[in-house]
């Protein structure tokens, strides 16, 4: 199992840069999505931090060496769709042999409940470090209900990345998942009449798909 603590804030400068211009609501949807990506790579090295590593016998041209390898299966990266995709664009370039998954949720925004419409994941969930991914942690709803998901479909070591959650957000999810870290770029003051995160950045699936 994991070694993270429950939440890790990732502070550093190149992120919180980057962040800033996403938030802006004069950035462009081209500029938002190539920023999701360069920081989901920066992201992706934290929320990979203490990943089992074991070593193996090569040879370099001077000499033959134990070197440090990743251990065990593939880790398997699941997108929350569709927001989640901005996230998993950068992390499998920067992690190319990952497995990857989806699961298709979207927030009624009436009842603030999500509603479900897709499953997939790969084989043997159970043996893999699983990084469920999502821009928003806002009320947690559609979060905890992804890994609700995860967890009947045999996932034991799960993390969980966002980009911005609010605190409302991070406690539903300690209270559902205390085994789950959470990986994110902010901690916003809370949530709108509306269950939108404050300051936040609007809607994250309508700016980096331009729908709106
Ligand atoms: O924590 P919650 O209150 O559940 O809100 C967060 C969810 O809302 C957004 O998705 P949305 O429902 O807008 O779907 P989309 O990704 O298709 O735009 C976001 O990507 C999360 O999945
Ligand atoms: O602020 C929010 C809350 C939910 N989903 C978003 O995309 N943004
Ligand atoms: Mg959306």
């Amino acid at each position: 199992m994991t070694d993270l603590p429950h939440l890790t804030h990732v502070t550093h400068p190149l992120v919180q840069h980057k962040l800033t211009i996403m938030r802006d609501k004069r950035t462009s949807t081209a500029v938002f999505r190539q920023l999701l990506r360069e920081i989901s790579q920066l992201l992706a090295y934290e929320v990979t931090r203490e990943l089992p590593t074991t070593t193996k016998r090569i040879d370099t041209p001077m000499e033959p060496m134990d070197a440090p390898t990743l251990k065990g299966r593939k880790l398997a990266l699941i997108s929350i769709l569709r927001a989640g995709n901005g996230l998993l664009d950068g992390m499998t370039e920067l992690i190319p042999s990952a497995r990857i998954g989806f699961v298709g949720m979207y927030r009624d925004e009436e009842t603030l409940q999500p509603v479900q419409y897709y499953f997939k994941v790969p084989e043997h969930m159970d043996e893999r470090l699983v990084i469920a991914v999502d821009p928003m942690l806002a009320t947690g709803n559609s979060s905890v209900a992804a890994i609700d998901l995860l967890k009947k479909a045999g996932a034991k070591d799960i993390r969980f990345l966002c980009l911005l959650a609010s605190p409302e957000g991070i406690a539903t999810m300690k209270a559902a998942h205390p085994d789950v870290p959470i990986v994110t770029a902010a901690v916003d003051r809370g949530l709108d009449e509306r269950g939108y995160i404050v300051p936040g950045l609007g809607d994250a699936g309508d700016r980096m798909f331009g729908t709106k």
